[in-house]
């Protein structure tokens, strides 16, 4: 099994660089666990408070559950991935069945900053964007597909999105094997990248 970790800032586009690696790969190799689907819960609070809450601090993800769910992939075994939602902010009672697959991309903007998670990787990336073309697409995304006004999202990235990233993002880069600018259309990086990934495979099967 090859397990990478996709790092990056908000709005970078590791998902995209994520999509367009799987399309370039035999069908039904690879397993996703996106770090978003570990946020904590937090049930027990009303909407308003959750809606308020530091999102891109590490404390906000469980990431325990993450780094045992890798291990028991690793291990053979299925897992139950949790299922989150940007509107309510909460989990869904149902999960995802994710059987052990030949590669594991972890993606998520903290991704790279957890020692234990970095340990289980055999390949770390960093997707590198502007941040204001990362604002720009977020403003955009977040409008359309997490029920945000631009005032939210504005507020919202003065107050946590930017410092968390200076904090905890930027500094995470220093461990990545391989920064990938302009992401998804970097059509030269996601080459290189899937060669390798296939290389892998081929060596370990
Ligand atoms: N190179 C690009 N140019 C313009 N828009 C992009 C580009 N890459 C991604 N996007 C858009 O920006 C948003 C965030 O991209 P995404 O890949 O989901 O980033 P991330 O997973 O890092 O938050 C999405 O709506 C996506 O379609
Ligand atoms: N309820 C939530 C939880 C997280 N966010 C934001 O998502 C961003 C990370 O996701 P990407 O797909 O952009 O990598 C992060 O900046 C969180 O603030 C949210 O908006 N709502």
């Amino acid at each position: 099994m090859l397990i990478i970790g996709i790092a990056g800032g908000t709005g970078s586009g590791k998902t995209t660089v994520v999509r367009k690696i799987i399309e370039k790969l035999p069908q039904g190799e690879v397993a996703v666990l996106p770090q978003d689907s570990y946020y904590r819960d937090n049930a027990d609070m009303p909407l308003e408070e959750r809606q308020e809450i530091n999102f891109d601090h590490p404390r906000s993800v469980e990431f325990e559950l993450l780094v045992e769910h890798i291990k028991k992939l690793k291990n053979g075994e299925a897992i139950d991935q949790p299922i989150y939602s940007y509107l309510t902010c909460l989990r869904s009672e149902e999960t995802i069945k994710v059987e052990p697959k030949e590669v594991v991309i972890i993606e998520g903007i903290l991704a790279l900053t957890q020692p234990e998670l970095r340990d289980l990787m055999d390949l770390k990336i960093f997707v590198d964007c502007d941040a204001d073309d990362r604002l720009n697409r977020v403003i955009k995304r977040d409008i359309v597909e997490r029920g945000r006004s631009v005032n939210k999202v504005l507020d919202r990235y003065e107050k946590t999105v930017k410092p968390m990233h200076l904090q905890f993002i930027e500094p995470s880069k220093r461990y990545a094997d391989i920064i990938v600018p302009q992401g998804g259309n970097n059509v030269v990086a996601i080459n290189i990248l899937t060669h390798f990934i296939e290389k892998n495979l081929i060596v370990k099967l």
